[in-house]
């Protein structure tokens, strides 16, 4: 009798051992550094397999840009991103377009104004938001109604965070009512 019950439970441990290191084999968690943005998430990934019950998946979404504040660029350890880095959170800046002007990595997006006043109307919402931010881009209003923005942390000479938090907070201005209804064609470059 307690031989049987002794192979009973040896039986029972075997399995509940192969059990386990199956699910933790098809499971895990992950730390996953976005990019090098510090945005770190942490992912329990849950294998496909349907009849998991206990699996939960938390994705984590970088948090929504505009909403982030800026850090001061003379913050220690403030170091520019990679390319690869940057085209990560291109998604998350739309209508911008990342340049390279030599080899200083870039934001650039243009926008064509209804009047040469209203481009400065334009001009002063951002300068606004920079100035709340602490972080500032470059201005140009050139052939009257052409306006043009360059975003890039100067004092690391590259891209940092800081950028798109910037160029995500000028995405969320209301300025449609300063721009031209013609679509903005890249103005030909003053030589
Ligand atoms: C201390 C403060 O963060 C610096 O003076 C800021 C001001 N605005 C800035 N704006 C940008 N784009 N780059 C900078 O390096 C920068 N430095």
């Amino acid at each position: 009798m307690i031989r049987t019950l002794q192979a009973r439970l040896s039986f029972l441990q075997i399995s509940l051992t192969s059990l386990s290191q199956s699910f933790f084999r098809n499971h895990g968690s992950s730390n996953m550094d976005v990019a090098g943005t510090g945005i770190v998430c942490n992912h329990l990934a849950v294998s496909a397999n349907t009849n998991t019950h206990n699996g939960i998946r938390t994705m984590c979404s970088a948090a929504d840009l505009s909403t982030k504040k800026c850090v001061p660029c003379n913050t220690k350890d403030l170091r520019p991103m990679t390319e690869e880095a940057a085209n990560q959170l291109m998604a998350q800046v739309s209508g911008w377009d990342l340049v390279n002007d030599g080899d200083t990595l870039k934001l650039h997006r243009s926008w064509k104004v209804k009047t040469f006043t209203k481009g400065l109307e334009f001009f002063q919402e951002v300068a606004n938001v920079a100035e709340a931010e602490g972080h500032h881009p470059d201005l140009h209003l050139v052939g009257w109604n052409n306006v043009k923005i360059d975003i890039w942390t100067h004092a690391v000479g590259g891209l940092t965070e800081n950028d798109f938090i910037l160029a995500a907070k000028i995405n969320g201005l209301d300025v449609q009512h300063l721009l031209s209804k013609k679509i903005s064609r890249p103005a030909q470059s003053s030589a």
